[in-house]
């Protein structure tokens, strides 16, 4: 893999930032990668693990003469450090960020750019439940789906931003906010606000069984609280930012819970069963089709129909 560009700028140094890091240099695809973050022990335990070249002091600083600066922080912080670094951006530098909200980011970032930038949203599928800079790795994107959302930028700067994905190990999808937004509300938003709400169930729980749910834990519970483990201040803001979607699939996910809530109290075996067949079919025709179950079919999602109850 060749170099993409002179001078890569990571604003924010946890998980996503750093595995970036480690796999821009995997691949060889930057000159020189500057990092920042906002807390000096941030900082410093970058500079000691030394995934970047430069560590600097602030955003301001770290995107100067940079060709392309990743915003790597929660959504909710994406407007003050686009505002920041605003003044000090190169000319015809490509501004990305790796949120996990797209329309969110649009608004909050996008007025604060001159014409001349060429700022197209991304988001990579792919993280785990660690944050920080000493979470990272570069293996993290491989395999894995990165989205971008050019919404209208130009197209040369979205194909080299597009290459720079591939060299991370990804697979690049190109696709409107709208839809990114109530496809992840979907795949990843939702489920994890089940999993959050599970696990606050099992702990209720847990004050009258002392420590049972826990020592008898089966794998997909364990999954559930895997999840439920990341960064409460991403979550906040992914939920906050992706309102209208995630609420529209709460409301389906609802829906269908008292369906199999009824089926169950009246002791309807044909409808769960059913159901049970339904789900199944749908879980072995992704793999027949050779489709890597951690991808979503982008098409389909948003035709989704509800099932009558
Ligand atoms: N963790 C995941 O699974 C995952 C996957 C894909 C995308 N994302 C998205 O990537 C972004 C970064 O997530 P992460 O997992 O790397 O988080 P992280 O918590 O590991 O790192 C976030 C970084 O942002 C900085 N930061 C936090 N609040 C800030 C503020 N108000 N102003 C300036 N800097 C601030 C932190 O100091 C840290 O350096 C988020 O927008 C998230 O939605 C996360
Ligand atoms: O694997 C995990 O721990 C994740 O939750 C990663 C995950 C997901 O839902 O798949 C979480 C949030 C992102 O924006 C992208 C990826």
């Amino acid at each position: 893999m060749s170099q993409i560009y002179d001078r890569v700028a990571l604003i924010g140094l946890g998980l996503i930032a750093s595995s970036m890091a480690h796999a821009i240099r995997r691949g060889g695809l930057a000159g020189e990668i500057v990092g920042t973050a906002r807390s000096a022990e941030t900082r410093d335990i970058a500079r000691e693990l030394g995934f970047c070249d430069r560590v600097v002091d602030s955003a301001a600083e770290a995107v100067k003469g940079a060709d392309l600066v990743v915003l790597a922080v929660p959504v909710g912080a994406m407007s003050a450090v686009a505002a920041e670094i605003a003044p000090h951006l190169a000319k015809g530098a490509t501004v990305t960020d790796v949120g996990s909200v797209k329309q969110a980011v649009i608004d909050a970032v996008g007025p604060h750019l001159s014409e001349d930038l060429h700022f197209i949203p991304g988001h990579p599928l792919a993280g785990t439940e660690h944050s920080g800079p000493r979470s990272g790795f570069a293996e993290l994107f491989d395999n894995r789906w990165c989205i971008l959302v050019p919404n209208g930028a130009d197209k040369d700067a979205t194909i080299r931003l597009r290459k720079l994905w591939e060299g991370l190990g990804s697979n690049v999808e190109e696709m409107d906010p709208e839809h990114h937004d109530l496809v992840l509300a979907v795949t990843s938003h939702t489920p994890h606000l089940i999993a959050y709400t599970m696990v606050g169930v099992a702990d209720d729980l847990r004050r009258v069984t002392d420590s049972e749910v826990i020592k008898y834990s089966a794998a997909g519970f364990r999954d559930f609280t895997r999840i439920a483990a990341s960064d409460p201040t991403m979550w906040r803001d992914v939920f906050l930012t992706n309102k209208d979607a995630t609420l529209e699939i709460l409301g389906r996910f609802t829906e269908e819970l008292f369906a199999l809530q009824r089926a169950i109290r009246t002791g309807d075996g044909d409808a769960l069963h059913d159901y049970f067949t339904h789900t199944r079919a749908i879980r072995r025709s992704i793999i027949e089709a050779g489709q890597d179950t951690d991808a979503p079919d982008f098409g389909r999602v948003g035709q989704h129909e509800v099932k009558k109850s």
